[in-house]
């Protein structure tokens, strides 16, 4: 069992979720910070407050490991105690996975926080949002700003660095049966972190993240891995569902879907980003094949439910599958695998879209005007996924 232990300096983790408590706490924690976790969610807090450490079981097909994760505590994000936090002179780092929905609703609270700690006189600090967003830190800079003072502003302009990330491991709810606290979380063993390094604020440099990749190129890493992972994941949540399965690992076990999914992120996302890029098209596949065999991992139990969640967010443009897929056009590149996900997407909550009309829909989310080509080629899925699988209507 590796012990990973944390030594002095402070860092506040909104969202003690399961990538929070997979991935980002542990990090921090290895990288020597005592992680103070922020939730909503009382029940979590309390445990935390009561263990002051969990287990991280990595679920690899081949590796059964188990990390010890101490020195970690909790504050309720909705309390005072949070604010105080912001204002303590060991605070270095504030990192978030609470989902892209909830950014508006923290960023009062780091505004409050960031107040706070200005009038204590404390010193610089760097922000990272790790939602699976383009641009997260911005969105939730920009939340934060709507509560500052212009005082507040121009204080935080010259002290806190608020930097965009890339964030890559997949952490499903792990089942409590499987273990003997609720905290405890499973995650697979791949994990990559590239965050913006122009963007942070170097004085002090406390910031020295273990297995953090700080970049200059951080666009090129956010695009690749939410055009290649998230896009495959999407396609295989959604025709997985519609084909009956539960999870993410049976869906790309099916070779129907695995092809779908594998021409997608090959031969259209992919080979759309490896010209906008420039990326090594030997490293490339590499990282489609990595991916491919990560989906395929029997023992993450991944739902489709959960990767499938929110499919409008999924669908807005720029985002995981309109943004490849606008990709791949730009570059005169075949999108009809990407095509069949949008559809399988359409199909996962469909009620919604019945009311209005597909065709409508189809065309006000994707932007592709109705009886032109993209938006044909959608429909067209569309209605021969919704034949082939009428009996999950
Ligand atoms: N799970 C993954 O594989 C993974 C990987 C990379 C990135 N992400 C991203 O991380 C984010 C969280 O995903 P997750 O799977 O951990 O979800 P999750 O639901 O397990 O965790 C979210 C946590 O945020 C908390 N929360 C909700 N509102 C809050 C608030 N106002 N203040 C503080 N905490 C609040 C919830 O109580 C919960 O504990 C998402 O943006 C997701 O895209 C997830
Ligand atoms: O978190 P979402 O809903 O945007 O997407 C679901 C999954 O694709 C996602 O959580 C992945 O597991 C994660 O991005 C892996 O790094």
């Amino acid at each position: 069992m590796a012990l990973i232990r944390s030594e002095g300096v402070k860092a506040i983790h909104f969202g003690a979720g399961n990538i929070g408590r997979g991935f980002i706490g542990p990090l921090l924690v290895n990288s020597g910070y005592h992680v103070v976790f922020a939730d909503v969610n009382e029940q979590v807090i309390k445990q935390l407050n009561y263990q002051d450490s969990y287990n991280v079981l990595i679920l690899d097909e081949d590796e059964e490991q188990i990390n010890s994760v101490s020195d970690v505590s909790g504050v309720v994000s909705t309390s005072d105690d949070i604010v105080k936090e912001f204002a303590s002179p060991e605070l270095d780092i504030v990192t978030t996975t609470v989902g892209p929905f909830i950014l508006e609703k923290i960023g009062q609270t780091i505004a409050q926080g960031l107040h706070a700690r200005r009038k204590a006189k404390q010193g610089p600090l760097n922000i990272i949002a790790c939602e699976t967003m383009i641009n997260q830190t911005s969105t939730l800079r920009n939340y934060v700003f709507d509560h500052l003072s212009d005082d507040d502003k121009q204080w935080v302009k010259e002290t806190v660095g608020l930097a965009n990330c890339s964030v890559d491991r997949i952490v499903p709810p792990y089942d409590p049966k499987d273990s003997d606290s609720p905290l405890d979380v499973g995650v697979e063993g791949f994990y990559e972190w590239d965050v913006d390094k122009d963007a942070l604020q170097r004085t002090p440099p406390n910031i020295q993240l273990k297995g953090v990749k700080l970049t200059s190129e951080l666009d090129a890493y956010i695009e690749r891995k939410l055009f290649t992972l998230n896009c495959g994941h999407a396609i295989s949540a959604y025709l997985g569902f519609l084909k009956g399965y539960k999870t993410i690992d049976q869906a790309v076990r099916d070779e129907e879907i695995r092809a779908v999914v594998h021409a997608a992120l090959w031969d259209e996302a992919g080979a759309a980003l490896r010209r906008k890029h420039k990326f090594d098209e030997g490293e490339y596949r590499e990282y489609v094949e990595k991916i491919m065999e990560r989906f395929s991992n029997p023992r993450l139990k991944d739902d489709v439910t959960r990767v499938g969640r929110e499919p409008l967010r999924k669908l807005a443009k720029g985002d995981k599958l309109l943004g490849p897929t606008a990709m791949a056009l730009e570059y005169g590149l075949p999108t009809d695998n990407l095509s069949k996900g949008i559809a399988a997407a359409f199909l996962f909550d469909h009620e919604e879209y019945k009311q209005a009309g597909i065709e409508k829909v189809v065309a006000d989310i994707t932007g592709f005007e109705q009886g032109g080509k993209e938006h044909g080629k959608i429909l067209q899925s569309y209605e021969e996924l919704r034949e082939k699988y009428k009996q999950r209507e």
